[in-house]
Parts: structure tokens; C-alpha cells; sequence
């Protein structure tokens, strides 16, 4: 393993992964440190989902390294075990229990941290009912608590998802296209919610709202065929020419 993995949170480096011969990843590296968000934009078919399977263990790469906490080396572990070494995912869709109300979809979310044993003999603690209205504070759900998430908008339910995996307290969270479908007003709130979220855990961004992109204020990383073409601030990667050539100016 190599030394300068050391004191970062997410540590990429020479990653390649091909399907059918077709290079998805080439040659990727990227470092996340500690406390960090980072905002992944780039075109269709860049490799953004595919970077994103290789980390939580669902997409094995052909070489490279993938070192999580400095330390440990995810191409070795399989996904449940990713998941307990603490870092959470959330798809697009959002898969909430719709008939159970948010309160109940959350602490769900908290046995399944638990494990099914404990459970079993499971009554909710102080400590659990403090978490839980902690989360619903972040994900602005305190109001709809005992509401079926069946009755939730799409925003509220994608903000639901979020305290779901917050539940499981991850150091590092995965949030992919979080704001697609959401109006303008939940985009905004999305963006201080995960802010927010940011001052306790790492987390990862990919998404092809910009204007959204803006709001979260983060260091953003763009990929194309597989490979980071530039990386900085969103001004930075808005003037570079190859960003401009390969997404923003298509
Ligand atoms: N399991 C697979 N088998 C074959 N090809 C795949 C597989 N997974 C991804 N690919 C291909 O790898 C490339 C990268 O796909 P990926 O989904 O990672 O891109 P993306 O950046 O997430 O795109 P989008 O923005 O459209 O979600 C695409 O050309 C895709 O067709």
C-alpha cells in the first residue's frame, strides 16, 4: 500500500476498471481528506456511477488502489463489510418505506445499524430518540415526523434517504444527483442540508446541477472518459478549456 495514502479519507490512485474492453475507469486518482465534501460533475458516461461502485465494493477494479482512512484497502472488502466500515450510499431514487411513517423509516435505518439480534430486544433508548430528532432537525423533517413518507414531495422523501444514512453515522457519505427532480426552492435547501452535513462527515457529490454545484461552495472534481480532467474551485474548472470542450461546452 502506498505511504501517501496517509491522513486521507478516500485515497484513489491509478484506478482502471473495463468492461468488455471498454476502459470505464482509466487510470483515476483522486484524494479526499478528512471533513472534506467534493462535488464530482462531468458528462454522461464519464464514469462518475461506475467511480462511485468501486468505492462501496459493488464494482471490483482491474488496478490501482482504493485506500479508505489512510489505511484501509477497500479492494479487499465486499460490500457489507464497506458499509460497516462506515461509508453510506444513496442512489438517486430514493428507496424510503412509503407506507411507514418517516420517524419509523429512521429508526429502521438505526436497527439496521444495530443488526437483527439486538433488534429483537430492541426498545428505543434516550440516546436512539435524541438521534432521531437530530436527523429530522438536519433533513427539516421535524414537522412531518409522524407523516406516511408515501405523503412526502420527492425533495422531502430524497431528504429522508439522507437521515436514513445519516442514521447509520457514516464518516463518509456517497450522494448521487440528490437534487435531480427537486424544485428550486428544495435545491437551495439541499445544498445548506448537505453543508451542513458536511461540518461532521466527508462526503462526495456527483451532479450535473451547476447551479446547485455553486451553492455547495466545495473544491469539485470533473471527470470525463474515465479520467479527472481538471480539478479546483468551480470557477477554476469552468474556464479550463478541456472542461469546456468536453461537457460545458456541449
Ligand atoms: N456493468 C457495465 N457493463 C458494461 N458497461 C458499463 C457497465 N457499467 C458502466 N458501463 C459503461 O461505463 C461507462 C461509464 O458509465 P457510468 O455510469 O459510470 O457514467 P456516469 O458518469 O455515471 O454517467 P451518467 O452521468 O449518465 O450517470 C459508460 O460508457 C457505461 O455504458
Amino acid at each position: 500500500m502506498t505511504k501517501t495514502a496517509k491522513g486521507s479519507l478516500l485515497y484513489l490512485d491509478g484506478v482502471s476498471v473495463a468492461f468488455d474492453g471498454f476502459k470505464a475507469i482509466n487510470n483515476l486518482s483522486l484524494v479526499l481528506e478528512p471533513g472534506e465534501m467534493r462535488a464530482i460533475i462531468g458528462p454522461n458516461g464519464a464514469g462518475k456511477t461506475t467511480m462511485m461502485d468501486i468505492v462501496t465494493g459493488k464494482t471490483r477494479p482491474d488496478t490501482g488502489d482504493v485506500i479508505f482512512d489512510g489505511e484501509v484497502d477497500l479492494t479487499r472488502h465486499d460490500e457489507t463489510d464497506i458499509a460497516a466500515l462506515g461509508i453510506g450510499r444513496k442512489f438517486q431514487k430514493p428507496t424510503v418505506f412509503e407506507s411507514h411513517t418517516v420517524e419509523d423509516n429512521l429508526e429502521l435505518a438505526l436497527d439496521r445499524r444495530r443488526g437483527v439480534f439486538a433488534t429483537l430486544f430492541y426498545d428505543q433508548t434516550q440516546k436512539d430518540r435524541e438521534a432521531i430528532d437530530r436527523i429530522l432537525e438536519t433533513t427539516r423533517l421535524t414537522a412531518r415526523r409522524h407523516e406516511r413518507a408515501a405523503n412526502l414531495s420527492h425533495g422531502q422523501k430524497q431528504w429522508l434517504e439522507i437521515g436514513m444514512l445519516l442514521a447509520q453515522n457514516p464518516k463518509l457519505l456517497l450522494v448521487d444527483e440528490p437534487v435531480a427532480g427537486m424544485t428550486d426552492a428544495e435545491t437551495e435547501e439541499t445544498a445548506r442540508l448537505l453543508r451542513e452535513i458536511a461540518q461532521n462527515h466527508s462526503v462526495v457529490v456527483v451532479e450535473h446541477d451547476m447551479g446547485f454545484v455553486r451553492e455547495l461552495d466545495v473544491k469539485v472534481t470533473v471527470l470525463a472518459e474515465g479520467s479527472v480532467l481538471a480539478e479546483g474551485s468551480l470557477d477554476h474548472v469552468s474556464n479550463d478549456s478541456k472542461v469546456i470542450e468536453n461537457y460545458l461546452g456541449r
